[in-house]
């Protein structure tokens, strides 16, 4: 746990391993953040945490110390619906990152446009109420509707806890969806635990649900590796929805700063969850590239 005397909150582990495993060409890291840096990118006035800077440098020299090649940047709520860190990012990142944002719903078509020039692929809905003050589900159709002729998707984050709720909203997004973490299943239930089996049948009821099979260290109690339980409930779904997980490894990891990841270690948890060098490469490089690089489509699937 690290907070400095003005607050700030640094959750990232200083000095994270070197993976034993070693990722497939073209791995995408497609679930990171940056924070700041706050001088020339200050946080929103309704942030719930106020991180220390974790700027673009620390992210890509992370990629490469992993072995990833390229990144996908969620904005993360400290930051609002401003942006521009994680378009600087992008565009610091030499055509190696893509995003998605967090936008207010008044957004104008022009504004949408100017972000997809800047790199981003999809806005992400925020349903956790320790991150936002009020999730509009109305005005967020509005935007899901307004997206599609974009081709962008809409990245979904909700525990467990209120799946079914909101089922009739995610029913209604007209574009693909990618659920954050899973939709934080309690993944001592096991695979066939009452999250794991509501989740599946969001899966199971259109095709275009995708899911990020990220944060063992969000999602299992005690923390820490060897995170056997998480791998006991993702390994199943990693297999039966080959073509729809992504992986990610949430740095600099919001709010973890009671028990921050070793970085290295979570891509170690990469070949228990996904065993085959196929399943390997379709969770790290061809199911982000169909998402955030869609114009590489083109490559051999
Ligand atoms: O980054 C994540 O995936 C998870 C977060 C932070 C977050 O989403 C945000 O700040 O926007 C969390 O659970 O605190």
């Amino acid at each position: 746990m690290s907070t400095d005397a003005a607050g700030r909150i640094t959750s990232w582990h200083p000095n994270p391993a070197v993976p034993r495993f070693v990722p497939p060409p073209g791995a995408v890291d497609a679930h990171c953040h940056v924070f700041g840096p706050m001088a020339d990118f200050p946080f929103s006035a309704q942030a719930k945490y106020l991180p220390a800077d974790a700027g673009p440098d620390m992210l890509f020299a992370l990629r490469d110390r992993l072995g990833f090649a390229r990144n996908v940047i969620v904005q993360a709520s400290c930051h609002g619906t401003d942006n521009a860190a994680t378009l600087n990012a992008i565009a610091r990142s030499a055509g190696a990152a893509r995003g998605v944002a967090v936008v207010d719903p008044a957004i104008t078509d022009g504004e949408l446009e100017a972000l997809h020039d800047g790199g981003i692929r999809g806005v992400r809905f925020n349903f956790l109420k320790r991150l936002v003050d009020n999730a509009p589900k109305d005005r967020f159709l509005d935007i899901a509707r307004r997206i599609q002729s974009l081709g962008w998707h809409v990245v979904i984050y909700f525990e467990a806890d209120i799946l079914e709720e909101l089922r009739p909203f995610l029913d209604a997004i007209p574009t693909p969806i990618v659920v954050d973490h899973m939709g934080r299943p309690d993944v001592a239930q096991g695979p066939g635990g009452a999250d794991m089996t509501a989740f599946r049948a969001l899966l199971d009821s259109r095709d275009d649900v995708w899911t990020k099979v990220t944060c063992p260290d969000r999602l299992e109690e005690p923390a820490g590796p060897p995170w056997d339980r998480f791998v006991t409930a993702v390994r199943p779904l990693v297999e039966d929805y080959p073509d729809r997980v992504l992986w990610g490894t949430d740095w600099p990891h919001p709010n973890m700063q009671d028990a921050v990841p070793d970085d290295g270690a979570l891509v170690d948890i990469i070949p228990r969850i996904a065993v085959t060098p196929e399943l390997q490469r379709k969770l790290l490089v061809t199911n982000p590239a169909t998402l955030y690089w869609p114009e590489e489509r083109s490559f051999s699937l």
